[in-house]
């Protein structure tokens, strides 16, 4: 009898530096899965969004990636504890992101990353329904009135441990106030993250970030060069 396994869809997985919101700084061995319908015009991952079997490659040389590219692997859990390893990663904290990482059941991998003894975050757009671990730290980047059609869960809402959104105009802002009044979201960490280091949106940012007492996040590694 064949077991069935729990297997990804993924376009990179490569160890550095968090860039973005509570966890800045600490190193993280990021996992992109495949797949995102969600549909936002800026977004700076769009080769993630198609999930064409053309595209299907083995695991090395999804590992052995150069350059951004649609390319992608399936990997088992195994697979991916295993390539962890012989990577020779030191980081101890997991990012899944994407693409849109909660298209599907996350919490098999967050156990066996945890039970790994490493840490998990989860970086989610806030709507599909959130299957991660109890201990995952879950980062919704509310996205509203994107191209794809889709709404935020109030469930993703309640579960995010931060809140951070892009924002370029006071409508992003006033989105956002909206968003957080219509889930009565009130002690949640709020972050402010400027859309592709624009100058006009990082002040818009930081004046709206001291006007509200929430925080700023500027995408650390655009600056840096780095992933
Ligand atoms: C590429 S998304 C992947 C995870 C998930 N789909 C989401 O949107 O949260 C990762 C993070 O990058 C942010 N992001 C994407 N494009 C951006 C851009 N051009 N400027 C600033 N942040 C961006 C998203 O809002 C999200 O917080
Ligand atoms: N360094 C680094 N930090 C990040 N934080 C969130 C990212 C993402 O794409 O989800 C990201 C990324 O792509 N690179
Ligand atoms: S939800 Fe995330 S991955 Fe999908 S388009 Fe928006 S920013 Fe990009
Ligand atoms: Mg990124």
């Amino acid at each position: 009898m064949k077991v069935k396994t729990t297997c990804y869809k993924i376009n990179e997985l490569f160890e550095t530096i968090q860039g973005e919101g509570s966890f800045t700084g600490q190193p993280s061995i990021f996992i992109r899965l495949q797949g995102c319908p969600v549909g936002c015009s800026w977004c700076d991952t769009k080769h993630t969004w198609e999930i064409d079997p053309q595209l299907q490659v083995a695991s090395d040389v999804m590992l052995g990636k150069t350059q951004e590219s649609d390319y992608w692997s399936e990997l088992s859990i195994e697979q991916i504890l295993e390539t962890i390893t012989t990577e020779g990663y030191q980081a101890k904290h997991i990012v899944l992101t994407g693409g849109e990482p909660c298209m599907v059941d996350l919490k098999p991998l967050c156990e066996a990353l945890e039970q790994a003894g490493f840490s998990c975050q989860v970086e989610t757009s806030g709507t599909f329904e959130i299957r991660v671990s109890d201990n995952c730290w879950v980062t919704v980047s509310p996205k509203v009135n994107m191209r794809g059609g889709y709404e935020i869960l109030t469930s993703a809402m309640s579960r995010a441990n931060e809140i951070k959104h892009p924002v370029a105009t006071e409508q992003h802002v006033d989105e956002l106030k909206a968003l957080l009044a219509e889930h009565q979201i009130t002690t949640t960490p709020v972050y402010l993250q400027p859309i592709s280091q624009k100058p006009r949106a990082t002040e818009l940012a930081i004046k709206t970030c001291i006007e509200n007492n929430w925080r700023l996040s500027v995408q650390v590694h655009k600056y840096l060069g780095i992933e």
